[in-house]
């Protein structure tokens, strides 16, 4: 709580605000390359422990049951706690969660670490949001949340390039989890360091107060309109289809087109590397034109093909590409060119997707909204990498046997005609009567 002498306060100058967005950042970084840091090992640990695909599938969604559990619970506890305890302890079960993934060969202490990495990265990702609101309130918070979002995905992104600039430790599974939990003493380092300049600033700015953000609140969940459910499903089928995507690309590339672990590592960082550069362009492009529902209607229309296209175009001819200090790969220009796509449309889709939820719905209800729309992204998230692993297995999919992919890639298709259909209806309801200006609010003509 605030007291009145807080409103005299002078703001926190801008210098010191960008140092709290880069901590907070870096503690977003760490969450997302541990999450990420078990794709890349997928075949290793299938040779060296045993797994099948579908165990593999539960590692993804032992994530997403933890998160499931534990938003009901987010907004509460970081609003008991304050923000500053709060991301500290969550990053602290961060590392706690890498630590065990990377101890046992069992696959149920696995689990476990997976489980306890939905435990903290989630809400996390809910704290760190509170952290924005709270610095950047009436500044340039969608910038900050673009710069946010950007150095978040370059811990995904790192955890593809590990495959290059870390190869030796890809001679088992176990080193590169070792690599992830270094990588999760970064995240409480940073959390560490955004508690001491924030407890500096209490006291001597006067910081915005948030309230009632991101807080699950199941009441009044019928008074949401028809658009802001269309914008939930789109969310639901489109992370549903991406994330797990990414999740078996990385081992997909190796066994069935034929990738080393380092070319398949730098063409699945395409997908993030286009996101960090292209998603706050398209936030600026949609601020300035409108057109939220029909561009989300063109990202469905684009992520439609893309997994036939990968599953039956002819490879193409090979082409080099070479980052810097990280490494080389050469790939069929048919995977370079979808999965280049694939990563324009995860920038464009969630930059339009989450802004609109602002004009669909009361300010006043926003955080319970976005609570209830990453609540049921979890769900969608949690069920797609189960039936792929269960598919892969069924069909026997491996090197010897590509068309076992087939059946999964199938499944991404149907996700993706249903969040066409989904962006579909939110445009028409949006040219209609009920419609709250998505296509037609822009930058310009905006109160
Ligand atoms: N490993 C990434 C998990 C991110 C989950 C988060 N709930 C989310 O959806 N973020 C938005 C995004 O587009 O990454």
């Amino acid at each position: 709580m605030h007291d009145a002498s807080w409103r005299d306060l002078p703001p926190p100058t801008p210098f010191y605000r960008w140092m709290v967005l880069l901590f907070v950042s870096l503690a977003m970084f760490g969450n997302y390359y541990i999450y990420d840091s078990l794709w890349p090992i997928v075949d290793l640990l299938r040779e060296q422990r045993g797994f099948s695909y579908q165990q593999i599938g539960w590692l993804s969604t032992a994530y997403n049951v933890a998160a499931l559990l534990v938003l009901l619970a987010g907004g509460y506890l970081i609003d008991r706690w304050g923000t500053k305890r709060a991301i500290t302890l969550f990053a602290l079960i961060c590392l706690f969660a890498a630590l065990v993934t990377a101890w046992s060969p069992n696959f149920e202490m696995m689990l476990a670490g997976r489980f306890l990495l939905g435990l903290g990265a989630e809400p996390l990702i809910v704290a760190a949001t509170t952290v924005l609101a709270k610095w950047f309130k009436g500044k340039e918070l969608s910038f900050a949340f673009g710069i946010n979002l950007s150095i978040a995905r370059l811990g995904s992104t790192a955890a593809d390039w590990s495959t290059g600039f870390a190869s030796p430790l890809y001679a088992n599974w176990q080193d590169p989890l070792w690599l992830a939990t270094a990588v999760a003493g970064i995240s409480v380092s940073a959390a560490i360091l955004y508690w001491i300049l924030e407890r500096r600033a209490e006291g001597r700015y006067g910081l915005g107060v948030v309230e009632n953000n991101e807080k699950l609140e199941f009441k009044g969940l019928y008074s949401f309109s028809a658009s802001y459910w269309y914008v939930v499903a789109l969310c639901v089928v489109f992370y549903a289809t991406v994330f797990p995507f990414r999740s078996f690309a990385i081992d997909y590339f190796q066994q069935a087109h034929g990738l080393d672990r380092e070319a398949a590592g730098i063409l699945s960082s395409i997908l993030p590397v286009a996101a960090i550069i292209a998603t706050p362009l398209f936030g600026l492009w949609v601020d300035r034109i409108g057109k939220r529902a029909l561009f989300m209607a063109a990202g469905s229309l684009v992520l439609l093909p893309l997994f036939l296209i990968v599953t039956y175009a002819p490879a193409g001819p090979l082409v080099g590409i070479s980052i810097p200090f990280i490494g080389s790969a050469v790939v069929p220009l048919t995977l370079l060119l979808v999965i280049t796509v694939l990563g324009i449309v995860f920038s464009l889709i969630p930059a339009v997707m989450w802004p609109s939820v602002a004009y669909i719905v009361d300010g006043r209800r926003l955080g319970s909204a976005y609570a209830l729309m990453t609540f049921c992204q979890q769900i969608g998230w949690a069920i797609v990498p189960l039936t792929i692993g269960f598919l892969n297995d069924k069909f026997m999919a491996g090197p010897d046997n590509i068309g076992g992919y087939t059946p999964g890639m199938w499944l991404y298709t149907g996700m993706a005609s249903l969040g066409l259909y989904f962006s579909y209806k939110l445009w028409r309801t949006e040219q209609g009567p009920h419609g709250h200006g998505l296509d037609t609010i822009t930058s310009k003509n905006s109160a």
